[in-house]
């Protein structure tokens, strides 16, 4: 039984998806021991609380550093017996000790098509506001490892999502999450805590069925 993390900042409606995909039964050999929040003020903690999972906060500014902040929270973690970290809506970056301590052990959920609008500066609604400024058609979301590189680790799945004319980045980012990001993430972590997902030395993500 692999246990599982996740970090939060926000809303948690990626939480959420995870934990009802628990309460179903769709998470096989898995299960969701704690969540961590780097805001004390985010319902996701609420949604923890409803759920009986234990809520946790570490804000980064309680820190010296950055550095310090991710030293601490691996530490956490690892005390914590975490097999599995999933980044749902967590809005800080992780310094590159963290992301080698736990190397392929760390997925997060971006809501674009990557290597569209993606990196530093582009999270929440700002994603969804450079797509509609650029004017594409198709967006989405997509699931991958986390390595040092903002949004630059191996992918693990993506799903497109229609962009309609009348669009708002409000009215995207409801869609991206309800036919993409809540389909695809707690997929992810059941095939990952069920040993289907292998990365290559070219870091290319390949899924066992
Ligand atoms: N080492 C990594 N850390 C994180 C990754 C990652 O891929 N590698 N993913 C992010 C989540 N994320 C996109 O998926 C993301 C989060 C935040 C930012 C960003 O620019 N943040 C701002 C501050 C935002 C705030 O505090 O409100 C910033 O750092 O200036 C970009 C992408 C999680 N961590
Ligand atoms: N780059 C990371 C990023 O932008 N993540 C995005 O933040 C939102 C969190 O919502 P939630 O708290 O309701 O899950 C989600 O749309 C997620 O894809």
């Amino acid at each position: 039984m692999v246990n599982i993390a996740v970090l939060v900042s926000g809303g948690g409606t990626n939480l959420q998806a995870i934990l009802d995909a628990q309460a179903r039964g769709d998470i096989h050999n898995g299960r969701v021991s704690v969540v961590v929040s780097s805001n004390d003020k985010a319902y996701a903690l609420e949604r923890a609380k409803q759920a009986g999972v234990p809520g946790v906060v570490r804000r980064k500014k309680d820190y010296a550093s950055g550095a310090e902040y991710c030293r601490a929270l691996a530490q956490f973690l690892q005390e914590q017996d975490i097999g599995l970290i999933v980044l749902a809506g967590f809005m800080t970056v992780l310094d590159e000790e963290f992301c080698k301590n736990f190397e392929n052990r760390i997925i997060n959920v971006h809501p674009s098509l990557i290597p569209s609008f993606c990196g530093d500066g582009f999270y929440g609604l700002h994603v969804h506001e450079a797509a509609l400024e650029k004017g594409v058609k198709v967006t989405g979301a997509t699931v991958h490892f986390v390595n040092a590189i903002t949004d630059g680790g191996p992918i693990i799945a993506q799903k497109a999502v229609a962009v309609e004319p009348d669009d708002t980045p409000e009215i995207l980012q409801k869609r991206v999450m309800a036919q993409a990001e809540h389909i695809l993430l707690p997929r992810a972590v059941s095939l990952f805590c069920e040993g289907k997902l292998s990365v290559s030395d070219s870091g290319i993500v390949s899924i066992s069925e």
